[in-house]
């Protein structure tokens, strides 16, 4: 009992797959690339982006970082946007999020061109994903969470899934995300009367909260599998995620690490969706 699933069998398959495809586009003359749209410096943001540039070199997605001051106007950025809405270079816009409060969201969310917009800020893609259709770009997160289920082998139809966080980043599309795959779905959040009971009836636990080790023994039923997207770092600065993996580990069939599991797909996901940008800007 608990296997240790790692991220990096599952990355590593998607990455081979997109070396060879980004040979087949450059052999047409065409280069994926990336562009990365950070406000400030967040220490989050510069993780992910770490992350993010590497893997896109790997597999050779082109990469550019667009640094814009904590004290950017709204109009500014917006103006930064649609320059690379218009650039005919650009296949992928990733905003990191959250942004600073001075810019709104809810405006910006409209402005960001949806064939570019590979981590689903724009309602187009939230609806696209909400209707199961194929043609957008569901947030890489919890993308990755279905990829490494489906890598493994976990039957998905007809399975009991508990979500604990409902945050737009995680949680509400990887409910719906699962949903699309014929799982039954409860989702947990602040207001939950009793997540542990929840979580403790279901096949399958996806968990991204952001409480380091918050998902107990307790939580988890005989034989489930547990998926941690936290990544938190911990007292004694370690990293760790929202579930006390060596408490847990024993009782379930399947767990993802942290780090070294859902944090390490989501780079390949994202490199995924800027290719397949490419592809429908091309018409291939
Ligand atoms: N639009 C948007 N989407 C995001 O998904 C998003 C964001 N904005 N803003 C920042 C946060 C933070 N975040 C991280 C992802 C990976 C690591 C990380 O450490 N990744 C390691 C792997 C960690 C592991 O192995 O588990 C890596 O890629 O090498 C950290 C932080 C994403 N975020």
């Amino acid at each position: 009992m608990g296997e240790i699933i790692k991220g990096k069998p599952v990355a590593d398959k998607i990455s081979e797959d997109l070396v060879r495809e980004i040979e087949g586009l450059r052999g047409k003359g065409i280069q994926p690339k990336l562009s990365i749209v950070r406000v400030g410096a967040r220490p989050d943001d510069l993780a992910y982006e770490k992350g993010a540039l590497g893997r896109c070199k790997k597999v050779g997605v082109e990469t550019e970082v667009i640094e814009l001051a904590e004290d950017i106007t709204q109009d500014k950025f917006i103006e930064e946007l649609k320059r690379l809405n218009e650039d005919k270079a650009v296949n992928g816009i990733l905003i990191f999020r959250p942004l600073p409060k001075h810019l709104d969201e809810s405006v910006i969310k409209y402005v960001i061109a949806p064939e570019k917009d590979v981590d689903c800020l724009s309602p187009i893609n939230v609806g696209k994903m909400t209707e199961g259709d194929n043609t957008g770009f569901p947030p890489c997160t919890p993308t990755a969470v279905v990829e490494i289920l489906k890598h493994y082998g976990v039957e998905l139809q007809g399975k009991d899934c508990a979500i604990i966080g409902a945050s737009m980043v995680v949680g509400k599309p990887a409910a719906l995300l699962l949903l699309n795959e014929n799982a039954t779905i409860s989702v947990c959040h602040i207001f939950t009367k009793d997540s542990a009971k929840v979580a403790s009836q279901a096949d399958i636990v996806v968990v991204g909260v952001g409480v380091p080790r918050l998902v107990k023994e307790n939580w988890i039923a005989e034989g489930a599998v547990v998926i941690d997207v936290g990544i938190n770092v911990d007292d004694e600065g370690n990293l760790c995620g929202d579930v006390d993996f060596d408490g847990v580990k024993d009782k379930t069939s399947m767990i993802t690490p942290v780090p070294g599991g859902v944090g390490s797909v989501t780079t390949s996901i994202l490199a995924k969706h800027v290719v397949k940008a490419c592809k429908q800007q091309n018409n291939l």
